[in-house]
Order: structure tokens, then C-alpha cells, then sequence
């Protein structure tokens, strides 16, 4: 039993009765489903806003989908939703609200944190927001030099830095092109020489993205970065029109030495991995633009609307965190695989990665004890086509079940030649292929039939069965690319739901930076660390020779 007496999840009836039904169910077979009902393929689709979502190539039932849905109804999916919704403090360990939702709700809206309406000053922060943008774009916002800002360099980490990154790649086809937009996280001193190398500092705007504004990574690169620009412009009167922050922290932006008039603020409800539609979005307001941005906010609130008020057998972010839940609890499944067919979202599984891996990478429950069952899996994948011929061996004929999302768009961006926008079958052919082969696969039969030697019979047979759901839009615009990451936003919240974890603090990061911080000083100084195992030290010691000191 819970502290609260309700049954530990595992002891459920509901899990228990899928459980018994995966039993009853035996080796499913894609062919006999499909062969069964010949309907499937239209009658397992659903429709929210602009995206087409199939889930017909599923290892699922009718039965096994109201068995799920009769899970999250026990597991109270719904009313954590709504408390959600609310504004309630439903991250329980770092007691604060979530309410990602509300960056995107329109202006009329009412969300209350503490009795506080907040959506007034969300709309205040994108008008501001949008004021700079424009400026920055139409060149009345210049350098310290009067020059033009031509180069705009996004420094975060996390959540500070793949959501507008991957955002950016997203949209480049709606970006001002004059514009050079670049995104450094890694401490690694690489990354920003290479963002810098060669631009003119007197034409580059940083904007410094930290919700916290004490990550070490950000931090440092900021400093790195005014360091870089001083060397140029000579005047420290500079970091006034080079430097902006994006922050909830207006102490600690003011210490770096930014003008908190240059800042522009979000909340501590917003968490990292879900901000990038707050302040956080800036840099990728600049490139596309305030309107392209509202239309972004509109997509995302589309979804928060369906996934509020959708009957939950209509819910598509219900439905994919079901069937998550289905493929990881009770199948096996480790891991999901992401796969879009879109060269533009070359960064959206990695960005997914943080948002699913940092909310449901927990394994203790809500009270705080071990979880009994598994919780989020390892997120991975690439664009197709270039994962056909890398990892999809393994999807099809290795011995793991991958269930897969398979994301893909009827046409190609509007800027693309005639030429190369005529390319765009040949990529969508791949990508239904695919999802076809995936399910349906080769029998022996088939092989042989086609002449094959009986040797190599086994070698040319596909199994089939690897479950897919195709997300399919008519093309990737702004209001799709915010449909399609608050779909996982929410799928995400359903799973953490049901697995009764707390999706929305990271407490697993603050280990590995204590450490860090207390290895450092052995590094460069060679000081002794206290407690530190024989394996780092000997490792230290090998780094210390390595890097020539004594
Ligand atoms: O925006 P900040 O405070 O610099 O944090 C960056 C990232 O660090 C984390 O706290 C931990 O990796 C993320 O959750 C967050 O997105």
C-alpha cells in the first residue's frame, strides 16, 4: 500500500489484468490482426490538429487499448492532469507548480499560481520579447559600435539549449537567412571557438540562457565569451548591447554584469526541459520572427487543448504514453526509438532525449520508495534515411522489440528547387517502406519463392512484428513543429503518471557537477581530493602526465 493507502501500482487489479491479458495473448502476430480486420488501417488512426497519427502497426488489441485505459483511470492520469492544468504543486520534491501549459495559453486566459494570475505577465515577457526581436531583425537594435547585429550566439546547456537548437533546425526554412544563428553548450572550449571563430564580435549578440544562471557549463562560456568580445571592442560599456539573459534569477544575472534591463524573465513553474516556448525562446524568436513564434505557442496549445479535453479514447498523447507503458511493463520493450524522416528535425530526438529521459529516468516512486516496475526508456534515433543504413539492421532482424514513432511530412519546405522538392517522394517512399517492413516482414515462404538457396533462407527472412506509430502532417511549419513536441510533452506526463514518479525535478544531474567541481582543484593543481576511489585517482594521475604536469 501507498502513505496515502492506495495499492502500489504492480498490486493493482488494472496492472494485474494486462498482465494476465499479455498471457491470454500470446505471440501476436501483425499479419493475423491486420487479416482479422480489414478496417484496421483506417480505423486505427487518430486526428489531432494538422498531424495524422497510426497506431494500426501496433502489438495491441482492442481489448489490450481499454485494459491500458482503465490503468491510467486507476493510476489517476486525469486528475493529475487537470491538477496540472491548475497551476497545483504537482512536483512534489521541489515544491513548485508546472506550468508549461501556460506559455502558450492565449491571452485571455486565467491560470493561477498561489492566486496569482500568471498569463498577464507570460503575454508582458513575449511582448517584450517581441520588441527586441523585431529590432534585433530590422537592425535599429546595433552593437556597441553602431555596427548591425548579424550574428546571434545562444549560450545554455539542457533545456537552455536543445529546445531552441533544435527548434532552430526545425524552422530553419522560416528563419531570416541574413541571420547567422549559433548555439553553444559544451563546456568543452571547442564549441564556442567554433561558434566564434569567425565573426565579428562588434556584429554578435550573445544571449545567455540559464534558468538558474549558476550552471557551471553557461557561466563559464559566458565569461569566455564577454572575455572574447572585450579583447575586441576594448570598452566595458559593451556587454550592455552584446549581452542579454534569459533567467529567473535577476540577482545573479546582475552580478555577471548584465543590465537586468537586457534580461528577460520567466518562472520557476517553468521547468528547464519544458521552456523553450518561455524567455528561453528568444534566440529562435530572432531568427523566425515574433509571428512565426505565436504561431509556434498556437500549435503547442492546440495539443494542450485536445489533451485536456479529448475523450481518452480519442487522446493521442494518452494513447502514445499507453502504449509506451504497454511495450516497457509488460512486453519488455528498453528502449524507443524516434525516427523522423525530415532532415530538418535532425535534432528533435535529442531533444526528446532530455525531455523523456530527465522526467522519467527515476526509480523511486512519488513517497520516495524503489519502484517495482520499469519506468522511462533510452530515447535514440536519427533522421531516416541514414539510419536504413546504419541501426536498422538490428530494428529488423535483431533480438530486441524497439517500438518506434515514425514522423514524416506529405511536402517538401516551400523553398526547395523544383528538383530537389521532386526528391521528396523518394523519402517518403523509404518511410512508408519502412513501417511496412517493420510489421509485416518477409516469411520464409516468400523468400524461398523468390529462388533464394535454402541456406540462406533464414538470413532473408524478416520476422516482422516491430511496432511502429506514423505521425504523418502536410508539412513542418511552425504550429506543427509546437503540435508535434507538446504530443510528447503530455505523452511523457502520462507515463510518469502511471508509474507514480515525479516527471518534473532532476535530482540524478546534482551528483556527477558536486564531483566535478570537487575533482577539479586534483586537475589542475594536483591538490589532494578527499575520498576520491583509486580508479579516478589513478585516472587523474594518468591525466595530470598527459596534459604535461607535474
Ligand atoms: O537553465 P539552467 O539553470 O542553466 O539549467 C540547464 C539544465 O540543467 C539541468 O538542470 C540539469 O541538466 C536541466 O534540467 C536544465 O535544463
Amino acid at each position: 500500500m501507498n502513505a496515502d493507502g492506495r495499492t502500489r501500482l504492480h498490486q493493482t487489479p488494472e496492472w494485474k489484468a494486462l498482465a494476465k491479458h499479455r498471457d491470454e495473448l500470446g505471440e501476436v502476430r501483425l499479419r493475423d490482426l491486420f487479416a482479422a480486420d480489414p478496417g484496421r488501417g483506417t480505423g486505427c488512426t487518430l486526428r489531432v490538429g494538422d498531424l495524422y497519427v497510426d497506431h494500426s502497426k501496433h502489438l495491441v488489441t482492442d481489448e489490450t487499448l481499454r485494459l491500458l485505459r482503465e490503468l491510467a483511470a486507476a493510476t489517476g492520469v486525469f486528475g493529475l492532469r487537470d491538477a496540472m492544468f491548475r497551476g497545483e504543486r504537482i512536483n512534489t520534491t521541489e515544491d513548485r507548480a508546472v506550468l508549461h501549459t501556460a506559455l502558450r495559453a492565449p491571452r485571455d486566459a486565467v491560470i493561477e499560481v498561489d492566486g496569482e494570475n500568471v498569463v498577464p505577465k507570460v503575454h508582458a515577457v513575449l511582448d517584450e520579447m517581441a520588441d527586441f526581436a523585431d529590432r534585433v531583425r530590422s537592425g535599429e537594435w546595433t552593437g556597441h559600435t553602431g555596427k548591425r547585429i548579424r550574428n546571434v550566439v545562444n549560450v545554455g546547456i539542457g533545456g537552455s539549449d536543445l529546445g531552441p537548437a533544435m527548434a532552430y533546425e526545425a524552422l530553419r526554412a522560416f528563419t531570416d537567412r541574413e541571420l547567422t544563428v549559433r548555439f553553444v553548450s559544451n563546456v568543452d572550449g571547442a564549441d564556442l571557438h567554433e561558434a566564434t571563430r569567425d565573426l565579428d564580435p562588434a556584429e554578435t549578440l550573445f544571449v545567455i540562457a540559464s534558468k538558474t544562471f549558476t550552471t557551471i557549463e553557461t557561466v563559464t562560456n559566458a565569461t569566455s565569451a564577454r572575455t572574447w568580445l572585450l579583447k575586441a571592442l576594448g570598452d566595458e560599456k559593451a556587454v550592455a548591447r552584446h549581452f542579454v539573459a534569459l533567467s529567473t534569477n535577476a540577482e545573479k544575472v546582475a552580478g555577471f554584469g548584465i543590465d537586468t534591463a537586457n534580461m528577460f524573465e520567466f518562472w520557476d513553474w517553468v521547468g528547464g526541459r519544458y521552456s523553450y516556448d518561455s524567455a528561453i525562446g528568444l534566440s529562435l524568436m530572432i531568427a523566425i520572427g515574433p509571428d512565426r513564434f505565436r504561431e509556434m505557442l498556437d500549435g503547442f496549445h492546440l495539443v494542450d487543448e485536445h489533451f485536456r479535453t479529448a475523450p481518452a479514447e480519442s487522446n493521442v498523447p494518452l494513447l502514445m504514453g499507453l502504449l509506451g507503458v504497454w511495450y516497457g511493463n509488460f512486453m519488455g520493450a528498453q528502449s524507443h526509438a524516434v525516427l523522423p524522416y525530415s532532415h530538418y528535425l535532425s535534432k528533435f530526438t535529442a531533444y526528446l532525449q532530455q525531455l523523456d529521459m530527465e522526467s522519467n529516468g527515476k526509480s523511486v516512486d512519488r513517497e520516495g520508495r524503489p519502484v517495482a516496475w520499469q519506468t522511462g526508456p533510452v530515447v535514440w534515433g536519427t533522421p531516416g534515411t541514414n539510419g536504413q543504413h546504419a541501426y536498422y539492421q538490428l530494428i529488423h532482424q535483431g533480438t530486441k522489440l524497439i517500438p518506434a514513432d515514425f514522423i514524416g511530412f506529405a511536402r517538401p519546405v516551400a523553398e526547395l528547387s523544383d528538383e530537389l522538392a521532386a526528391q521528396h517522394d523518394l523519402l517518403m517512399a523509404n518511410f512508408f517502406a519502412q513501417t511496412q517492413a517493420l510489421a509485416f516482414g518477409k516469411t520464409p515462404d516468400e523468400v524461398r519463392a523468390e529462388g533464394v538457396p535454402e541456406e540462406l533462407v533464414p538470413h532473408k527472412t524478416f520476422r516482422g512484428d516491430h511496432p511502429t506509430t506514423t505521425i504523418l502532417a502536410r508539412e513542418l511549419t511552425p504550429s506543427v513543429l509546437g503540435q508535434l513536441v507538446a504530443l510528447y510533452e503530455h505523452k511523457v506526463f502520462v507515463q510518469g503518471a502511471i508509474w507514480n514518479i515525479d516527471s518534473f525535478d532532476q535530482w540524478g544531474v546534482e551528483l556527477g557537477k558536486v564531483l566535478a567541481k570537487r575533482v577539479e582543484p586534483a586537475l589542475t593543481e594536483g591538490a589532494e581530493v578527499p575520498g576520491l576511489d583509486a580508479s579516478t585517482k589513478a585516472l587523474v594521475a594518468a591525466y595530470r602526465e598527459l596534459r604535461g604536469r607535474k
